[in-house]
């Protein structure tokens, strides 16, 4: 069969190796890759894959597999249920906000307070920041690391960094804030348990990301529709308004609001006042400045509230799925792809097929959280090295599986969805971008085949001529073929499964015109 070409993106692992995107989706600016020292550029085009060294690497013979599958999944099922290594429980999080709110500064703050950011790479960012007059995103420069987000002092992709707290091993997934890289916020959200919520609580600020249009409302929206049920809210920047409670009081009471109408629980919603660039509150209040906020202020930091976050229910006994999230050339042999583990175990060993296609690759070596282990369950963020296999079969938005338990390939499905706050409403044929993980391609509702009650599920009207906001519907979904920006008719299959089978494989995000426009569930695949 002919090579897998869909649009490749990356998800960046601070300190490895990164891979240079090649995207084509409407609104999705291209990014280079500076290339650091300690980063190794591969881009799967420029590969000679007839070269010695990689034919040398497809034929290395592959490892055995340790654990027969029952074995596998009693021992996977007794880690996770009795915790994992030190008795620490694994949690995947999301950090999302405005532009701006200070997401990557929370995130670099809190890994040195906690001691996973050394003296010498802070002062290292200090000084790198001040040099080119930037000083202001010094912390920010612990993830965001490539030349152009410095330059531009924005967080352009996801970078995945891991903390411990007591009980919870996290790994975090910063995600950029700014409006063209939502596609890239949406891969990230898609692989997280829970969320952390950056707001900036000065004056004004606040207001721009939570008005319409602004990112802390789409970015609500977007993780509870991709499943994230748990959130925190981390208010930010409370040392620009003077530490006033009264603010962090009414922007508690505006999030609270639209947290619940988004269908987050109040029990699963926290909140923290805080001040990143300080490091007031995050780990404790200690410092001269924190004063000022102990004054009104006796609840957690934000390390108490990371460390109460509770996993959800992991599907170990669902067949294998990883929704690949980036592709990367391996240091030695293989190719290294990274994704969330959305059902079931892998070990090494194992033989998984890659779909679309028809090619199949072995597991040589899988790493969660920067450790070497022998398998990873569902629930994981987890990077496998794979053998035995072209690594041109290999990209982002393709699905890993067993062999024997394929996902079904679909170019036109049913899917239920809502409608989120849209201004002009939906007609049949609109032409849409399709989002399933880290995939999005280009697709038509080619039916609009009913209108549902949100509360009972019964059907309001067949056959509606619009969509208009807040609606919930049952509608058709075909794929079309060629790129985002040149769409052909034909589209190609993509790896599908009904939410019914699988929670995590059957949700999907409808974007028009660079605007998020319904979030929805996949019902059938039709064909
Ligand atoms: N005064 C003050 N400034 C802060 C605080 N936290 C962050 N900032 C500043 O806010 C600006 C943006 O910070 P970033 O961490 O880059 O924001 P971000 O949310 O990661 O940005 P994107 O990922 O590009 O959306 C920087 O100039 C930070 O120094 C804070 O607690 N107080």
């Amino acid at each position: 069969m002919s090579p897998i070409t869909s649009p490749v993106k990356s998800v960046r692992r601070p300190g490895g190796v990164v891979q240079t995107p090649r995207r084509t989706g409407e609104g999705t600016p291209s990014r280079r890759s500076s290339g650091g020292a300690d980063q190794k550029i591969f881009d799967i085009a420029a590969l000679n894959l007839t070269s010695k060294e990689d034919i040398v690497r497809i034929e290395e013979p592959p490892p055995k597999v340790a654990l027969e599958r029952g074995k596998l999944l009693e021992e996977a099922k007794r880690v996770l249920e009795g915790a994992g290594k030190d008795g620490k429980k694994s949690v995947s999080l999301v950090v999302i906000g405005h532009v701006d709110a200070g997401k990557s500064t929370l995130m670099g703050r809190l890994l040195y307070e906690l001691g996973h950011v050394d003296e010498k790479t802070r002062v290292l960012n200090e000084r790198g920041s001040s040099k080119v007059g930037k000083s202001s995103f010094s912390w920010a420069w612990g993830l965001d690391e490539t030349t152009e987000e410095r330059e531009r002092g924005i967080t352009m992709d996801i970078a995945l960094q891991s903390l411990t707290t007591s009980n919870r091993q996290i790994t975090i997934l910063d995600a950029p804030g700014h409006k063209d890289f939502i596609p890239n916020m949406i891969s990230g959200a898609s692989q997280a348990d829970c969320a952390l919520l950056v707001v900036d609580a000065a004056t004004g600020e606040f207001e721009a990301g939570f008005d319409r249009g602004g990112q802390t409302r789409e970015h609500i929206l977007l993780v509870r529709s991709l499943g994230v049920s748990q959130v925190i809210v981390a208010v930010n920047k409370l040392d620009q308004v003077n530490w006033a409670e009264s603010r962090y009081k009414e922007i508690c009471r505006l999030l609270k609001a639209f947290l619940s109408q988004s269908g987050f629980q109040s029990p699963k919603i926290g909140f923290v006042p805080v001040a990143a660039m300080l490091g007031v509150n995050l780990v404790d209040r200690s410092s001269i400045e924190g004063s000022a906020l102990t004054k009104w202020y006796k609840g957690p930091t934000l390390v108490d509230l990371l460390d109460k976050l509770e996993p959800p229910v992991r599907d170990i006994e669902s067949p294998l799925r990883i929704p690949i999230s980036n592709v990367f050339k391996a240091q030695g042999s293989g190719t290294g792809v990274s994704g969330r583990v959305c059902g079931g175990v892998v070990q090494v060993g194992e033989r998984v097929r890659v779909l679309p296609g028809d090619e199949t690759a072995v597991v040589r070596s899988i790493e969660v959280d920067e450790n070497n282990v022998p398998w990873a369950a569902a629930g994981s963020n987890a990077t496998l090295y794979l053998v035995a296999i072209d690594p041109i079969y290999l990209a982002v938005g393709s699905i890993l599986c067993p062999p024997g338990n394929l996902v079904p390939l679909a170019t036109a499905f049913s899917a239920r969805i809502i409608v989120f706050d849209i201004q002009v409403p939906i007609t049949v044929g609109t032409s849409i971008e399709l989002f399933h993980h880290s995939r999005d391609v280009p697709a038509t509702l080619s039916k609009l085949v009913a209108t549902i009650d949100r509360a009972s599920g019964s059907v309001v009207k067949k056959n509606p001529r619009v969509l208009s906001r807040g609606t919930s519907a049952e509608v058709e979904i075909t794929l079309r073929g060629g790129t985002l920006s040149t769409p052909s008719v034909t589209g190609r299959p993509i790896p599908l499964e009904p939410f019914s089978v699988n929670k995590d494989m059957g949700r999907i995000l409808v974007r028009r015109g660079g605007e998020t426009i319904a979030a929805g569930i996949v019902l059938n695949v039709i064909v």
